[in-house]
């Protein structure tokens, strides 16, 4: 029977990275992503600037929003500080499990919570759910007409307090402009857009980054 896409890219993992060693995961699916075939990951220029945000942040409590493979989830969760945690919501079921192992190999799975399902259920009960306050970083990175109900649910349900970053995948390529209308225009964030180019191509996309003045 035919393999997924996934299972070739977590197949490429375990073949060329080293166990515990998250660097090397990352180097193994960007070699492979851009190699052999090309997948959803954030990938390593727009990557770079989700590093240098999250060293910035420093966080505490991170939120994914769309975890696919787990390329971004390993970025992010070896870089947290002791004792951080990274929740990352997963609708898709056989992304989540490509997802776990990738997470495992890297050997992060102590930082992360994977959970399956709909970011519009689960959002409302994180706080019950996990024991979460409010959220340091949200990295949104799921369906693209997401982008701006979950952001609205995140403030309803007072998941973000003065000074939440919000990190948004994509806005220019599949593009987000409901979602880029709303965090430029509103008073209650200052947004900046960091220019890059659609993982693994030459083509424009990039990342904006909006602060929550509350
Ligand atoms: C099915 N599904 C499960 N999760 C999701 C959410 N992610 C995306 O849709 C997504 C799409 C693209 C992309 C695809 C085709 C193309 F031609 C150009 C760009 C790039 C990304 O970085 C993404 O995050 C979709
Ligand atoms: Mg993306």
């Amino acid at each position: 029977t035919q393999s997924t896409r996934p299972q070739r890219l977590l197949g490429a993992v375990q073949k060329n990275a080293t166990r515990g060693d998250p660097c090397s995961v990352v180097k193994a699916i960007d070699h492979f992503c851009r190699h052999k075939e090309w997948a959803m990951n954030v990938g390593d220029e727009k990557g770079c600037i989700l590093d240098s945000v999250v060293s910035e942040i420093n966080p505490a409590t991170v939120l994914e929003l769309g975890t696919y493979c787990g390329y971004s989830t390993v970025r992010i969760a070896s870089r947290l500080p002791p004792h951080a945690k990274l929740i990352t919501l997963e609708f898709n079921p056989d992304f989540a499990v490509i997802a776990r192992q990738v997470i495992a190999w890297a050997g992060v799975e102590e930082k992360v919570q994977l959970v399956e399902g709909a970011s519009g259920d689960w959002i409302p009960k994180m706080k019950e759910q996990f024991g979460i306050k409010t959220f340091d970083l949200v990295f949104l990175d799921h369906w693209k007409d997401r982008y701006l109900p979950d952001t609205k649910l995140m403030e309803e349900c007072g998941l973000l307090r003065k000074g939440s970053v919000l990190l948004a995948d994509n806005v220019i390529c599949p593009g987000t402009p409901e979602y880029l209308e709303y965090v430029r225009n509103s008073p209650r964030y200052e947004s900046r857009y960091f220019k890059s180019h659609l993982e693994y191509t030459k083509v424009e996309d990039g990342l904006e980054k909006s602060v929550f003045l509350g």
